[in-house]
């Protein structure tokens, strides 16, 4: 039997008021195992499509299917968002804390983890990221690129079952990227990714679907 789909979009409908549709009819599957690479044109949706899978925004018609729970209220979401890690498109959405520590800890002690147990992930995270002394760095003096980094660190440190990376390589240098590359085909998470970085994508993902004129187009057959 194949294994239950991670994410299901079935005939998603979304328009910003007065707009055009954003995403009309769109069907979308995740499943584990999986690392989609969703690309598209500058203003096709796709961070759109993101907050829809997170709740931030509602769908017009259709059906959001998210770790087997069909959801529609915010409590349907509410009861599902710790469990997918949503990398926001602009770290300084992400990064709140005055330190680098506070940030990749809060996920954690939020989840209920204890002080003790949220540090420990919260180093561990880190060095695996290749963040080692950066604990006590002052998140806003970081650069782009330890932010983005630091960023991610806070989205892996709460496990979540789905990771959902909106431009993860933003700000990165090469060897950064290379590092970074190695992490998410190391990871055992399923996961969508946002780049218009078509090198990085061609190693990261598995699979590509294409976002445009409302649509999502997957170069495999499902
Ligand atoms: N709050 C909003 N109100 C109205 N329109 C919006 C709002 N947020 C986004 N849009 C519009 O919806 C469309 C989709 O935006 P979105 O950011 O999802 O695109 P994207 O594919 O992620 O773009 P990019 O590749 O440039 O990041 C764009 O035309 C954008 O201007």
């Amino acid at each position: 039997m194949p294994a239950p789909d991670l994410i299901a979009l079935r005939d998603i409908c979304f328009s910003f008021d007065g707009s055009k549709r954003v995403l009309d009819n769109a069907n979308f599957t995740l499943q584990p195992g999986e690392r989609v690479a969703l690309t598209g044109p500058n203003g096709a949706g796709k961070t759109t499509l993101f907050h829809i899978m997170m709740g931030l925004r509602k769908v017009d018609s259709g059906t959001v299917n998210i770790l087997d729970n069909t959801c529609k209220s915010e409590q349907d979401f509410a009861a599902i968002r710790g469990r997918v890690g949503l990398l926001f498109q602009d770290s300084d959405d992400q990064l709140f804390c005055p330190t680098v520590i506070e940030d990749v800890a809060f996920g954690p002690l939020n989840l209920g983890a204890t002080d003790a147990d949220a540090l420990a992930i919260s180093h561990k995270t880190l060095a695996d990221l290749g963040l080692d002394g950066f604990e006590n760095r002052i998140t806003h003096h970081l650069s782009g690129g330890e932010k983005r980094l630091v960023a991610l660190a806070t989205v892996l440190a709460m496990k979540p079952e789905i990771l959902l990376l909106d431009e993860p390589t933003t700000g990165l240098d090469n060897a950064v990227e290379t590092r970074l590359t190695a992490i998410l085909q190391s990871l055992p998470q399923a996961m969508v990714i946002i780049s218009h970085n078509h090198a990085f994508l061609k190693q990261v993902a598995t699979r590509t679907v294409s976002q445009q004129n409302g649509k999502l187009v997957s170069d495999t057959p499902r």
